[in-house]
């Protein structure tokens, strides 16, 4: 136990796989042992990763609770479970992702996004939140994305979904600070994960009805090229961004919005230097049309520019 502080409980959702896993590990395997981690997915039988990932903080200072945070009734039960309802900080971080054109996407398959990435996180945040308000005290952080503040071509209906749940979040962390609780966004770029694996699956076995043939080219050519170019060039590991979720929680005056990844401080700043859409618009239609075939070079320029002086306003892993 952590000299002269009581451990702080903090319960983490989806950690099968991902950023969830890797959070759980860092947070237990806490050297001061600062924290008692309940680790939570949706399916128990998915537990071997995490349970060999933790060595021997399993049991110890990791425990594993079943949580599916689609189901009113899961995470109730998981919640009345835990020692007197008692969470210092919750991590949502179980989401789903959906890539391709929206008119091959069902409807149903857009409602299971939001079911989890928006419905989900608002469940768990309805459950902890009053125990939390009422002690005057908490974290809440939420894995958001770099698609919560900026749309990108063909993963409409998950951009949606992050947007969705940036502007709850938004508004519940002013009500929030009146209670001494505190709620953080975390916006990773691309981070190489299961995420990553299970949607490039998904495009190769797809062959998108209700899309017109330039749409898919447009998509399967361009875009999924570009993006495996920027992956790449760019993509995180999941132990940076549980690095970066680690420094959050123990910063002294945690910031609201938390970039991981440099490059996104200029299209986050192009959104907002044009409240027109345009300049946004028109710079990712170049850079995905025009300049799509230098995507490997345009990339090394942004990784450039986005040194030192840009990268002060994200959060670095180390
Ligand atoms: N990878 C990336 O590039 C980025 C990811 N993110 C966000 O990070 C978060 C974690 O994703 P990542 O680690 O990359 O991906 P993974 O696919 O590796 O992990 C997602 C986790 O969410 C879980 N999950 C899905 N649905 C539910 C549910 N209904 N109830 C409980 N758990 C569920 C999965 O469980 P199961 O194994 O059962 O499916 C899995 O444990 C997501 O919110 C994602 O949107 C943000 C920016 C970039
Ligand atoms: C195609 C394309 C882009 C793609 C970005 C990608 C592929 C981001 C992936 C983010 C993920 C996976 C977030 C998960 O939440 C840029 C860089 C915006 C520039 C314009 C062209």
């Amino acid at each position: 136990m952590a000299s002269g502080g009581e451990q702080k409980v903090v319960l983490i959702t989806g950690c099968s796989s991902g950023i969830g896993l890797r959070i759980a590990v860092l947070l237990a395997s806490d050297e001061q042992k600062r924290y008692h981690v309940i680790a939570t997915m949706r399916d128990l039988r998915k537990k071997d990763r995490l349970v060999e990932a933790a060595g021997d903080t399993y049991g110890k200072t990791l425990t594993l609770l079943s949580l599916d945070v689609c189901s009113d009734d899961s995470v109730w039960q998981c919640i009345d479970s835990v020692k007197d309802r008692h969470i210092d900080i919750l991590i949502n971080n179980a989401g789903v992702g959906l890539l391709g054109p929206v008119e091959s996407i069902s409807m149903d398959e857009m409602k299971r996004v939001f079911e989890t990435n928006f419905f989900g996180t608002v469940r768990m945040i309805k459950e902890v939140m009053p125990d939390m308000k009422k002690r005057r005290s908490g974290h809440i952080i939420v894995m958001s994305s770099v698609m919560g503040l900026q749309g990108v071509i063909f993963n409409d209906v998950y951009t949606a979904s992050k947007f969705a749940i940036e502007g709850f979040c938004e508004s519940m962390a002013v009500q929030l600070l009146k209670f001494n609780v505190k709620l953080s966004l975390i916006e990773p770029g691309p981070v190489h994960t299961e995420f990553e694996t299970k949607m490039m699956q998904e495009v190769a076995k797809m062959d998108y009805p209700g899309a017109d043939a330039d749409t898919v080219r447009y998509f399967k050519d361009v875009y999924i090229k570009s993006s495996i170019d920027i992956f790449e060039a760019l993509g995180q590991t999941p132990e940076d961004i549980a690095k970066c979720t680690k420094k959050v929680i123990e910063s002294s005056q945690p910031r609201f919005r938390n970039l991981t990844n440099s490059l996104y401080t200029p299209i986050v700043a192009m959104k907002y230097a044009d409240e027109t859409g345009g300049l946004s618009v028109n710079a990712f239609y170049n850079l995905l049309f025009n300049f799509g075939s230098l995507m490997h070079i345009t990339m090394s320029i942004l990784k450039c520019l986005t040194c030192s002086c840009l990268r002060r306003r994200t959060i670095s892993p180390d």
